[in-house]
């Protein structure tokens, strides 16, 4: 993947976290190609980054060997002919659409089209994403290495089953969003109780951290290392109550299923 010239359809918010990952992960920069129609963000790109973007969806794909979609999903009807004109079985398409199949994304181009569908999250621009990826139909086994292994250089990478991806999209896709409020959440709360503003978001967003590489490492159930922190008649007990009271279990499970139902409604619209 490396040696293979990479073409962004849209240079938006993901495109950028996988370029600056993959950047800070010594991908070379002459082989990262970015289609992006907004002058001022092409501009902005090129000053951060160092490689020219280009104005023409179709220059990009002519260009490149492996496309990587980062449109908004209600633009594939308009962008996808685009590129279609410049696809072969020789180029793999790596797309990052919430909700959009596989299926979909291969309607529209010539062929035996070799896609693989990913869903990344921002915060691979850290080298920390998480993601998750399926093939489609003519996906070859070596599409589908080659598109883990992008994601690895930014993070981790599971692959799934394409009915999985919507799952993966309302968790790991959107999660970061949920895990800023509650970032968020915990420094006001302290905030409200006296600690300083700049403290209380640094204590914050190391304990989410923490607590995460707690169960990466040790490997030990969430609910074991809850335990662990629950004194008997202690502060973290009276603290776990009151999230029990606001219902927050049941509640970021309810987001994770909003995000998901979303993630399929886009693909059907
Ligand atoms: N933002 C996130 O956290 C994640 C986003 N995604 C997916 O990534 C895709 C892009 O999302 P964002 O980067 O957040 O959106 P964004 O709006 O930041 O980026 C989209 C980019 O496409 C450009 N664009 C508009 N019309 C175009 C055209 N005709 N041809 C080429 N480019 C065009 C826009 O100018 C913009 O820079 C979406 O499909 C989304 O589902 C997936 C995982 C996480
Ligand atoms: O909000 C969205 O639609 C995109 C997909 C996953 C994260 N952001």
């Amino acid at each position: 993947m490396r040696e293979r010239k990479i073409g962004f359809i849209g240079g938006g918010n993901m495109a950028e976290a996988l370029i600056r990952g993959m950047l800070a992960a010594s991908f070379s920069a002459e082989r990262i190609w970015v289609a992006e129609p907004r002058a001022e963000r092409r501009e902005w790109l090129e000053e951060h980054y160092g490689f020219a973007a280009r104005a023409d969806n179709g220059e990009v794909a002519k260009a490149c060997d492996v496309l990587i979609l980062s449109i908004k999903p209600q633009m594939i009807n308009s962008v996808m002919p685009e590129i279609a004109e410049y696809f072969s079985d020789k180029k793999l398409l790596i797309s990052i659409l919430a909700g959009v199949s596989t299926q979909a994304l291969e309607s529209f181009l010539p062929g035996a089209p070799r896609v693989v569908r990913v869903m990344p999250n921002t915060p691979a621009l850290v080298g920390e994403g998480a993601a998750g990826l399926c093939g489609g139909r003519h996906a070859r086994e070596g599409d589908l290495t080659a598109a883990q292994q992008l994601l690895e250089s930014v993070g981790v990478a599971r692959v799934v089953t394409e009915k999985e991806m919507d799952a993966v999209t309302g968790l790991s896709g959107s999660g970061p969003a949920y895990v800023y409020t509650l970032i968020e959440a915990l420094a006001d709360g302290a905030v409200r109780q006296g600690l300083g503003r700049d403290d209380a978001l640094a204590l914050a967003s190391q304990t989410v951290l923490g607590a995460a590489r707690m169960v990466l490492e040790t490997g030990e159930h969430p609910a074991v290392l809850r335990d662990r922190v629950c004194s008997p008649g202690g502060t973290t007990i009276a603290g776990v109550a009151a999230l029990e009271e606001g219902n927050f279990r049941a509640t970021l499970m309810e987001a994770v299923n909003r995000a998901t139902q979303r993630s399929r409604e886009l693909g059907n619209s």
